[in-house]
């Protein structure tokens, strides 16, 4: 029988036959670790899952004691097995933080209406409170709208722009000191891997930093930079933690879940794979002569922006407006519609495609 599946991560048979746990030698063990192929048992696997996160905290200097943290909780595996592992680090290892989950609610039926109804429960189960933030209230538009009014093909752009800004205020709203997101170490490869396939070399530059916005208003880390998809599916499995499995009814990203299937394949053949892609990500250098954007703030909402406008007061100009293409595509600061060149509306394509996402917005 195959083991847990989920957001495409499907599984080995978690049966690792009758051999002794490499890490006690005591215990039978009764699984592979994706990311070592080592044959060990489940208590030992808790052990090592928990430790590495608990390493890569401590390394990164993530947190001090006192701090607010917010969760960002979408009731996906990875939010969900972030929030109680942390949860369980910050007791076992007195972190001294105060931990929240916090939800955004893009208001598309049938997904984030049942997976918040996990977080919910998860509230409950792991004693944390929940701040739910929605769409609607912050813009006035449901992702249900969106995909009404522009459909499907460019809706990850606005989900995800509207997304990274409303967990910055829902984190506001928390008087919170740092955001955390439960994106895993495929994540951060796939995003490499994608920067390079687009020549985006400003989001290369960073997109494997594990704390990022440290110039905007909270910072964001990824506390799971280094855990493998797999290894959050199995020990979600095996801890029997409440989460929601489906995938988002509106995310086409054929492009993206291109570069997945490919590091997937990688990983098939050689496990560390992921962990390489990640480093070469971190050790790329960038030529002193690539122009790069100069961040400002919005002189609309006062939202970090390299551009006069940031993309979202853009993409909601044109929402309300009735021109909701407006955003997207070749636009020239952020706005209007672009006339002088080919390297302009290069770079423009960029920095509208880069937005995109499995869910919009990758770059944290
Ligand atoms: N609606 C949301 N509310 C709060 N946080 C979110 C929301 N959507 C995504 N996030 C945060 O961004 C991270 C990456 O989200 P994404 O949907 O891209 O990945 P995922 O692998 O499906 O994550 P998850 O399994 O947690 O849903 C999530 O782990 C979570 O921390």
């Amino acid at each position: 029988m195959d083991g847990p599946a989920a957001d495409g991560a499907r599984l080995p048979p978690p049966r690792a036959g009758s051999r002794l746990c490499v890490r006690c030698g005591e215990r039978k063990a009764a699984l592979k670790r994706p990311k070592t192929l080592e044959q060990i048992c489940r208590e030992c696997f808790y052990i090592v899952f928990e430790d590495e996160i608990h390493q890569t905290i401590v390394e990164n200097s993530l947190f001090k004691a006192g701090e607010r943290v917010a969760i960002g909780a979408s009731g996906g595996k990875d939010s969900t097995v972030l929030a109680y592992v942390l949860s369980e680090l910050n007791r076992h290892h007195n972190y001294g933080l105060d931990l929240f989950l916090l939800s955004i609610d893009e208001g598309i039926t049938g997904y984030r209406d049942d997976s918040l109804e996990t977080v919910k429960r998860n509230e409950i189960q792991y004693g944390l409170p929940l701040k739910i933030v929605s769409y609607k209230d912050l813009y006035g538009w449901t992702m249900d709208d969106i995909v009404k009014a522009i459909g499907l093909k460019n809706n990850c752009t606005f989900c995800g722009v509207f997304r990274r800004q409303a967990l910055d205020r829902g984190a506001a709203l928390l008087k919170a000191d740092k955001i955390v997101t439960g994106h895993n170490a495929d994540d951060i490869a796939e995003t490499v891997l994608l920067n390079i396939l687009r020549g985006d070399i400003a989001r290369l530059s960073r997109c494997t930093f594990i704390t990022t916005g440290e110039d905007g208003p909270i910072p964001r880390c990824k506390p799971f930079k280094y855990t493998y998809e797999k290894e959050i599916v199995m020990y979600a499995y095996f801890k029997k933690l409440d989460y929601f499995s489906t995938e988002c009814i509106y995310s086409p990203n054929a492009y993206r879940g291109f570069a997945r299937e490919f590091i997937k394949d990688l990983e098939r053949m050689r496990p560390r794979a992921i962990l390489d892609i990640i480093k070469s990500g971190e050790n790329f250098r960038i030529s002193t002569t690539t122009r790069m954007p100069e961040q400002g703030t919005c002189e609309r909402c006062g939202y970090i922006s390299s551009q006069k406008l940031c993309k979202a007061c853009v993409l909601l100009d044109g929402l309300n407006r009735g021109l909701p293409k407006l955003g997207i595509g070749r636009t020239k600061s952020g706005a209007g519609a672009d006339s002088d060149g080919k390297q302009r509306t290069k770079r423009s394509e960029r920095r509208n495609t880069s937005l995109q996402g499995k869910h919009g917005n990758f770059d944290f």
